[in-house]
């Protein structure tokens, strides 16, 4: 099958579009051509503003060389010319001002830069189609309402020009006063037909003939310029250009529905019939975009429009908004957030313990016979960093092994040596401050770092040791996985990180599907269903509260993930911000595709979930963190237990940005951040994140609950959607055995075999055993159970007692499971 088709409406006019870096071939002849080209335009747009602006300036100062032949100017003048373009610019102003246009003729100048721009670098800043029918209407209409102006008020001549001179002297002559009236309601005309135009149609007016001809027309011109082996896309223009397609190969029916607009179904039909069969013929209507009711387009079933259509509908209705549907919705206010008088905190840390602590520090060090040369100190909101050099000659790691003495000798917690300070050559000591600073939350959100941040997903979590503000990508990282021992303010980092994507982000970019084992933690955040929050259609409470309820949660949103890449794959983008951006820019048919929020998974407590339902929540968790983040799927998850049970080795390993809070031992350290150290936290928002090799050290600011309840309330009273943003529908076989309903052998479960041979071996028919040896919830252990009866591997249910096992040997089982 053949792959590229010769465009015929190129013939008309070039299908230029925005041309990535990567699409561009720099070698390709057409694209230089396209530049130097594009580059010629400038340079005449550049040389007519110059001759214009300064044939206003200097007036008719170089009348008498511009009346000079050629001969003459080869031939050499002694007057010198004025205009700062030259002979040529006075010469080229003279035809344009004096002699034709008059001062409209200014609108050539855009006309060529535009032209120029998208040229050379395929950029449409306004389509260059549409400006040039325009500049041509306007640059005679104008001309004549100068040259109106001209008679009336006695302007000088080249207010309107040779051209408005002459025709409106020859009108006033004709017909008097009307003359007038007649120019104005030309100009009306145009505006009306003009604006109501699509600017396509007269392309595939053209076409027409050609169409009305198969044979010879547009179709076969179709069929012959297949081009099997070349990916490039010929336009039939005298220009002849050469460009890439910036899209996945397209199908025929595609290009057909580029070429053709709906109000010509007649043609395509005979196009369809004559000679393409595969040509869907019928036309459909759809919505341009929810928010434009008026703008009712008729366009081809095709999942992206071409660049023209899309040049085409943003002319006529703008980018599409996505936050257009809550045109009224305000940002959370910064007065939402309590303002603490910081000058009553005892926050400082006075001199005299700094130097009570570097004297200490320098005296412990050499009891172990370790010289310093210098030593400086960082005061933090809640640790003061001591950074010191060492004598030559002295074992970083036998600085590193004194944690517990110095410690001991500063009668101070949380002290923490960091071996070598990134970019620095100084060995840095921790110590916590006597008096802590608490950073509030205004301080941080309110800040200008934060304000100004650009990130997709910005998160301010607090302060680092420097009292700089701490803003991260939450979309970089791309999931977070956080833990803490109870009390130590995992909570209040969660409703930091969620009230930072709150206060930056619009509800119409962002959505959060909040899981809350605990039941308390994030029912705060309620009042938002209808702005922020995502959940299953069924779903009672946006918030997701029951472990079976997760683990559907999970699949579907897995769900998701499929089709939002299958969509970025028909789209031919590579991540959700490009996606966005062509949806943003009407290049997608709004009937298939939709604009895509970004999700943030949030999991109060991922121990509870991984006892409960173990294997269930795992693979999806870890599916999720592997491969959602092009899509825009990022995960928050939280723990309190960072055992090995908790964050197994599947889950650690897809999530490269930990954070922890204090932890009770070195043990739980090293399990959520490969490192020790958070065992040494003060607690109380005092916390360590580790991005890839960093370990940097952070004070959380302190959002409390009633803040975090006047957000919520300041944006539920607001208008919202009609729902909670819905998430796809799970397939039951994924839902863990929510329903066993009939059992059908046809239809096993993943787990099938391994729990056949795990009763077989233990001749233990009890759901429980493959429920703790699968690590599987109890629903899905009970439906496996319920199989195996149906295949005859175990008994049928016997009250309280085990199920007895039927079949007595492996040997037995491997012959059953094999003709199953
Ligand atoms: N960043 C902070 N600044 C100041 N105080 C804080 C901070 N974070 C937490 N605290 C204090 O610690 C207390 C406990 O915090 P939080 O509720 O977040 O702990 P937690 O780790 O979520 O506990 P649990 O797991 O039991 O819910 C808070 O009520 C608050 O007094």
């Amino acid at each position: 099958m053949a792959k590229k088709i010769v465009n015929p409406t190129s013939t008309l006019q070039i299908n230029f579009d925005k041309e990535s870096k990567k699409d561009r071939v720099p070698g390709e002849v057409s694209y230089r051509i396209r530049l130097i080209l594009g580059w010629f335009l400038f340079f005449i747009g550049t040389l007519l503003t110059l001759a214009f602006v300064s044939n206003f300036v200097v007036g008719v100062a170089d009348q008498s060389e511009v009346e000079l032949g050629a001969a003459d100017v080869i031939a050499g003048s002694d007057i010198p010319v004025k205009n700062w373009a030259g002979l040529l610019g006075a010469k080229i102003a003279h035809f344009f001002i004096f002699r034709t246009f008059g001062w409209s003729s200014l609108l050539l100048i855009p006309l060529f830069f535009l032209s120029g721009l998208k040229l050379a670098y395929k950029r449409e800043i306004y389509p260059v189609d549409r400006l040039s029918w325009q500049v041509l209407f306007y640059i005679i209409w104008g001309s004549l309402i100068s040259g109106f102006l001209v008679f009336q008020l006695e302007l000088p001549h080249s207010f309107g020009g040779g051209v408005g001179f002459f025709i409106t002297e020859k009108l006033t002559q004709l017909i008097g006063y009307l003359s007038i009236f007649l120019v104005l309601f030309l100009g009306l005309v145009f505006f009306v037909l003009f604006y109501q135009w699509n600017p396509a149609k007269p392309k595939v007016a053209s076409v027409v003939p050609g169409i009305t001809d198969v044979e010879g027309g547009v179709a076969a011109e179709l069929e012959e310029s297949f081009i099997d082996d070349d990916e490039t896309f010929h336009v039939d223009n005298e220009d002849l250009e050469t460009y890439r397609p910036h899209v996945p190969p397209v199908k025929l029916e595609d290009e057909l529905a580029d070429v053709l607009p709906a109000d010509l179904p007649v043609i395509e039909e005979q196009l369809a019939e004559n000679a393409l069969e595969e040509v869907d013929e019928t036309p459909f209507t759809f919505k341009v975009a929810d928010e434009d009711d008026a703008a009712i387009e008729e366009v081809e079933e095709a999942p992206m429009n071409s660049a023209v259509q899309a040049n085409d509908l943003v002319a006529q209705f703008g980018l599409y908004d996505p936050t257009a549907d809550l045109p009224k919705y305000v940002y959370p206010t910064l007065d939402l957030l309590k303002e603490y008088d910081q000058k009553n905190q005892t926050t400082q840390v006075t001199m005299d313990e700094l130097k009570e602590n570097k004297e200490k520090i320098v005296e412990t060090l050499l009891n172990y016979g370790i010289g310093i040369q210098k030593i400086e100190a960082t005061i933090g909101p809640t640790v003061t960093l001591y950074e010191i050099v060492p004598k030559a000659g002295v074992r970083v790691s036998k600085i590193t092994s004194l944690e517990d003495d110095l410690s001991l000798s500063l009668a101070a917690m949380g002290v923490r040596i960091i071996g070598q300070m990134p970019g620095k050559g100084t060995i840095g000591i921790e110590v916590a401050n006597k008096n802590r600073e608490m950073v509030p939350v205004r301080a941080v959100i309110g800040s200008e770092k934060f304000q100004k941040s650009t990130f997709d997903l910005p998160i301010t979590l607090g302060k680092t040791i420097s009292n700089e503000i701490f803003v991260a990508d939450l979309a970089k990282m791309p999931h977070l996985l956080m833990a803490g021992a109870t009390g130590q303010g995992k909570s209040v980092g969660l409703n930091m990180l969620l009230t930072s994507l709150i206060y930056k982000k619009h509800p119409a970019t962002l959505k959060f599907v909040l899981v809350d084992p605990k039941k308390v933690e994030l029912s705060l955040f309620n009042k938002l269903e209808r702005h922020f929050l995502a959940c299953l259609p069924d779903s009672a409470e946006a918030i997701i509260t029951d472990t079976k309820k997760v683990v559907a949660t999970l699949n579907s949103l897995c769900k998701e993930m499929d089709m939002r890449y299958d969509k970025l794959k028909i789209a031919g983008c590579r991540n959700i911000k490009e996606y966005n951006q062509k949806f943003i820019n009407r290049r997608l048919n709004p009937n298939e595709h939709d604009f895509m929020p970004y999700i943030v998974l949030v999991i109060d407590e991922l121990a509870d979930l991984m006892l409960t339902a173990g294997k269930e929540v795992e693979h999806p968790i870890a599916r999720l963190a592997q491969l959602a983040r092009a899509i825009g799927i990022h995960l928050v998850v939280a723990t309190q237990r960072p055992s090995v049970n908790v964050i197994t080795g599947t889950i650690k390993a897809n999530f490269p940005a930990r954070l922890s809070f204090k932890v009770m031992s070195k043990i739980d350290s090293r399990t959520i951040l490969d490192a020790g150290g958070a065992d040494q936290l003060v607690g109380m928002g005092d916390m360590l994140l580790s991005m890839g090799s960093e370990v940097i050290r952070l004070q959380c600011a302190f959002v409390d609950t009633p803040e975090v309840e006047e957000i919520c309330d300041f944006i539920g009273n607001q208008q919202g959607y009609t729902t909670a943003y819905l998430l796809p529908e799970a397939d039951s076989e994924e839902m863990g055995g929510q329903d066993r309903g009939d059992i059908d052998l046809g239809d096993r479960d993943a787990y099938f075999d391994e729990a056949a041979r795990l009763v077989v071996m233990h001749q233990q028919g009890s759901t429980s055993l493959i429920q703790r040896k699968l690590k599987l919830g109890y629903n899905r252990a009970g439906r496996l159970i319920d199989q195996l009866e149906v295949a005859g591997i175990v008994g049928s249910f016997g009250g309280s007692k085990a199920r007895e096992v039927l079949v007595k040997s492996e040997t037995e089982l491997e012959e059953i499971l094999k003709n199953l």
